[in-house]
C-alpha cells in the first residue's frame, strides 16, 4: 500500500494537515516541538489503531477538542483504492471507515496499512523483555498468515482460563486434562506458525546483517517456551503441581522468545548501541522483504529521528534497502542537514513542518 493523500484534524498541534506524499522517500523536518513525531504517530494510528508514543488515546487528541481524525487515501500494488478514516473521542470510542463502510474491530483497519517504525526506543525489542521480541514477530506473521489472528487469540483465552484456573486454589483432576488438551493444541499450533515463520525470515535476516554489519557472524533461534523436543501436553501435566503453586502456566508459546547470536554471544551484550540499531534494523527490513515476496504487499516505514546513533553510511544503507524493498518511507529531521545523505533520491519530496502547519517544498 501506498499513501496517496494523509489528512490529520486536532492530533497533538496538528489543527488540519493535508499533504499528498510521494511513493518513495518523504522528508519531514522541523524544528523541535513542530509535529514532525505527531505526523508519524498520526500514520501509526492507521497501521496499529494506537499511538506509539502515549497509552491512552486522550492525550494525542487536540488540547480542548473532543476527538481526532486521520484520514488517507491509499493504493496497493493491484490499483486497488481505499479511503480510510479513523477518528478516535475523548470517551474511548472510535469510527474507522475504509470506502465508507465502518469497521466494527481494529484488526480490520490493521490488516489494510502494514506500517513500520523505526525510532530510538525500537532497540528495545533486542533490550527488552522477551514479550516484545514475540509482538515484533506477531506483526509479521499477523499480515502473512492468515490464520494466526484466531489461534493467536483462541491460545490467549485459554492461557487466560488455565491460569485463572490455576490461581483460584487448583484444578479438579478433569479440568486439569480438558484444559491441558486446549492449551497444548492451540499452543502447538501457534508454535508452528512461529517456528515456521523464523524459518522463513532467516535468510533474509541474516542476508541483512551479513550487509549491514559484516564484521560479526549472527545466529538467529526461536525458542518455544518449553522444554526442546518434548510435546507440550506431556511437559504441562509435568508441570502441573508446579503450576498450582505458583498459580500461572510456566510453560508455553507465551513465553517464547527469539535469541540473536553475535559471534557466538547475545547480540545486546557484545553489539555497541548503533549497532543493535543496525540489527533491528535488519530485522524490520527482513519482515518488509518477506512481505512484499509472500504477498506482493509493500510496507510504510516511519523512521522517527533516524540520526540517533547512526553514521550516514548505516542510515543510506538502510534507506536504500528499505526504498529497494518497496517501502514508502516518511523520515523526520529536525535539520535538513541531517538527511542530505539522500540528496541523490529522485523520487523524493521534501515537508516543512512549523507551529503544526506542513507545507510541502
Ligand atoms: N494533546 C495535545 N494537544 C496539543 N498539543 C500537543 C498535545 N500533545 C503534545 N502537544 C504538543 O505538540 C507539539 C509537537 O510535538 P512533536 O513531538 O510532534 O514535535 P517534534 O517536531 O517531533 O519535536 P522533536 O524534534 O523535539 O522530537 C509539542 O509542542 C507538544 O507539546
Amino acid at each position: 500500500m501506498k499513501l496517496e493523500r494523509i489528512q490529520v484534524q486536532q492530533f497533538r498541534n496538528l489543527q488540519d494537515v493535508s499533504l499528498n506524499p510521494t511513493a518513495g522517500l518523504n522528508v519531514i523536518y522541523g524544528a523541535n516541538g513542530s509535529g514532525k513525531s505527531s505526523f508519524l504517530e498520526a500514520i501509526h494510528y492507521l497501521g496499529f489503531a494506537r499511538s506509539f508514543r502515549s497509552a491512552k488515546h486522550q492525550n494525542v487528541i487536540q488540547h480542548l477538542q473532543d476527538s481526532f481524525t486521520v484520514f488517507c487515501k491509499a493504493k496497493d500494488e493491484k490499483e486497488y483504492e481505499a479511503s480510510i478514516g479513523y477518528q478516535r473521542f475523548r470517551n474511548g470510542d472510535f469510527l474507522a471507515r475504509v470506502n465508507g463502510e465502518a469497521l466494527s474491530r481494529s484488526s480490520d483497519l490493521v490488516r489494510l496499512l502494514p506500517v513500520q517504525l523505526f525510532t530510538p526506543s525500537s532497540t528495545d525489542v533486542i533490550y527488552g523483555a522477551p514479550s516484545l521480541r514475540r509482538k515484533f514477530l506477531d506483526w509479521g506473521l499477523f499480515h502473512v498468515e492468515q490464520s494466526f489472528l484466531s489461534v493467536a487469540g483462541r491460545f490467549q483465552q485459554v492461557l487466560s482460563q488455565r491460569n485463572a484456573l490455576l490461581r483460584g486454589g487448583g484444578i479438579h483432576s478433569q479440568e486439569a486434562t480438558f484444559w491441558n488438551a486446549a492449551f497444548a493444541d492451540c499452543g502447538e499450533h501457534l508454535d508452528r506458525l512461529r517456528t515456521d515463520y523464523v524459518e522463513a525470515l532467516k535468510p533474509n535476516i541474516l542476508a541483512n546483517l551479513s550487509y549491514f554489519l559484516p564484521e560479526f557472524s549472527f545466529e538467529i533461534s526461536y525458542h518455544s517456551g518449553w522444554e526442546r523436543g518434548k510435546p507440550l501436553a506431556e511437559v504441562l501435566k509435568q508441570n502441573l503441581q508446579k503450576d498450582i503453586k505458583f498459580g500461572y502456566s510456566s510453560s508455553g508459546p507465551h513465553k517464547a522468545d527469539l535469541r540473536i547470536k553475535a559471534d557466538g554471544i547475545i547480540a545486546q551484550e557484545v553489539l555497541s548501541r548503533g549497532q543493535v540499531r543496525m540489527l533491528m534494523a535488519a530485522l524490520l527490513l527482513s519482515q518488509s522483504q518477506y512481505l512484499l515476496q509472500q504477498k506482493g504487499r509493500s510496507c510504510i516505514f516511519l523512521l522517527d529521528d533516524i540520526g540517533a546513533e547512526l553514521d550516514s553510511g548505516k542510515r543510506e544503507a538502510f534507506v536504500k534497502a528499505l526504498l529497494d524493498s518497496s517501502a514508502q518511507i516518511f523520515v523526520t529531521a529536525v535539520e535538513k542537514q541531517q538527511v542530505a545523505f539522500l540528496e541523490g533520491y529522485t523520487d523524493k519530496k521534501m515537508f516543512h513542518v512549523e507551529h503544526g502547519q506542513v507545507k510541502e517544498e
